[in-house]
């Protein structure tokens, strides 16, 4: 992390309450050789890891359902999200952390996945980097009902669909969080399941 074009960088602590939440101030020389001073809130939950199943054979992905309060809060009928399955890194790297998520959420123990992108979740506000991830999936790889860890009260539904339904909701605008729609664009750009 360096650039001659900011200066003076300032981090005041505003929540630790569960993640990190700070005011961040800084010099930056504009375009025109001109300094000015900026200050920018910062959220910082760590990096974050998700990926899409799908089954070659039975031309299937899954995916989970559930209530996401932020979405409640703005236009989100019910607050219930159709998404990959994802968590946060917490210590792990990405890939530890993609397939232990996976079997927490969707029961599903995966032996390879495959890291397809990594991108800045929301550059303007949080300081989140996102692993994007595919992994083929078969019934047999199923060892538990998933739906998330009991003891962090997660509820999550698990969702086994034929692509083209997935595809459907992508188009009919059934599906609106951006690291679902991603991979099954993925998915689609490079014909995983044609
Ligand atoms: N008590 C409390 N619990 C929280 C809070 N924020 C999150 N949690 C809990 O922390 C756990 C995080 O679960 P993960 O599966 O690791 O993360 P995630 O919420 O699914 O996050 C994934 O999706 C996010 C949303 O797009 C991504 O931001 C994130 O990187 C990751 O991919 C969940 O049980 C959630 O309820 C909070 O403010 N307070
Ligand atoms: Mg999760």
């Amino acid at each position: 992390m360096s650039s001659d074009k900011i200066k003076n960088i300032e981090h005041t602590l505003l929540s630790d309450n569960y993640y990190i939440l700070n005011k961040v101030n800084f010099d930056y020389l504009m375009k025109s050789g001109i300094w000015v001073n900026q200050m920018r809130e910062v959220y910082d939950r760590g990096d974050g890891a998700g990926i899409l199943l799908y089954n070659k054979e039975k031309k299937t992905v899954i995916l989970t359902k559930q209530f996401r309060m932020p979405t409640f809060l703005n236009d989100n009928e019910n607050g219930f999200l159709v998404e990959i399955a994802a968590g946060m890194l917490d210590k792990d790297n990405p890939e530890a952390c993609v397939i232990r998520e996976t079997e927490e959420e969707t029961g599903y123990r995966l032996k390879e996945v495959k890291k397809v992108y990594e991108a800045y979740s929301s550059p303007g506000v949080m300081t989140e980097k996102m692993h994007f991830f595919v992994g083929e999936y078969t019934d047999d790889m199923k060892v538990n009902e998933g739906g998330g860890l009991d003891s962090e009260h997660e509820d999550i539904e698990v969702l086994e669909i034929p692509f083209k339904e997935a595809v459907s909701m992508l188009n009919n605008g059934e599906i609106v969080d951006t690291r679902t729609i991603v991979l099954l664009q993925y998915t689609i750009i490079h014909k995983l399941l044609d």
